[in-house]
């Protein structure tokens, strides 16, 4: 073990894509930490490298130099108390599988016995609202439910930490905020920690207690901006409170600092 009293520390974080005669500096330092329990949403200009960071942390891409510590242990492969959620939740979801089976799967690799298992997938589901659906496949499920479906996998596997890839970024503006609230909820229920990468600066703020904004690529953190909006958070009053405008005018001022900087 490490000594942190983080859940995840990033240090010195540093990727090189090489391959084909190309290669591809996409993040030159990361340092930050993240606390147990925290909910941290990252931004940054398109190509920032934010999905090589969360491939980096799930243990999916080794780093080129720099360490990540999960839990007090450097990653080498996806640490055991991981759940991820990308954006491609159609390409997630195996559509040979019930809903149920495939909420289930990641407890049968993890050998929950089998009683357990079920009645995980039952709280998953009913936290998601998706009772109803469980014998349905996924195919035959709106974008917003298959989006719940996976979620509903990464918290029946009851992670400590869960890695989230711009979840929201397929589905319409309505769902979007049902389940930015519905993450939300789950985070303050579970008290899991979270690190949320998204493009929506209005989202970041909304859903965040520290929102980290990366440069663009080869990229830095360029600020850790606290976000003090009180619980629980509602979609119109929070929204509309100034505070929350100040919060991402600024958030908004730096990634178009990034951008320029490219
Ligand atoms: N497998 C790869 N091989 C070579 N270069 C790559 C590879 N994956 C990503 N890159 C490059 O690394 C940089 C960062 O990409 P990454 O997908 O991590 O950024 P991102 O911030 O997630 O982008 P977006 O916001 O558009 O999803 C980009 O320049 C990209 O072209």
């Amino acid at each position: 073990m490490l000594g942190s009293t983080h859940a995840l520390d990033v240090r010195g974080l540093h990727k090189v894509y090489d391959g084909h005669g190309r290669s591809v500096e996409a993040v030159r330092d990361l340092t930050f930490g993240v606390a147990p329990g925290e909910l941290v949403c990252i931004v940054g200009p398109s190509g920032a490298g934010k999905t090589t960071l969360l491939k980096c942390i799930a243990g999916l891409l080794p780093a080129t130099s720099g360490e990540i510590i999960v839990d007090g242990r450097r990653v080498t492969e996806p640490p055991a108390g991981m759940a991820v959620v990308f954006q491609e939740y159609g390409r997630s979801l195996f559509p040979w599988l019930t809903v149920r089976e495939n909420v289930e799967l990641p407890l049968r690799e993890k050998k929950v016995p089998k009683g357990r298992r079920a009645e995980l997938v039952d709280e998953a589901l009913h936290a998601v609202d998706l009772d109803e659906a469980r014998s349905a496949y996924p195919w035959q499920l709106s974008g917003g439910m298959q989006q719940r479906v996976a979620i509903a996998r990464a918290v029946a596997y009851e992670p400590r930490i869960m890695l989230m890839d711009e979840p929201f970024a397929a589905v319409d503006a309505q769902t979007r905020a049902e389940l930015e609230d519905l993450v939300r909820e789950l985070w303050r229920r579970l008290r899991v920690t979270i690190v949320f990468v998204t493009h929506d600066i209005d989202e970041a703020v909304y859903l965040g207690g520290r929102v980290l904004v990366l440069s663009a690529s080869p990229t830095v953190v360029m600020d850790d901006v606290k976000v003090d909006l009180p619980d629980p958070r509602d979609q119109l009053s929070t929204r509309s409170s100034p505070e929350f405008a100040r919060l991402r005018g600024h958030i908004f001022g730096l990634v178009q600092r990034a951008k320029g900087a490219r």
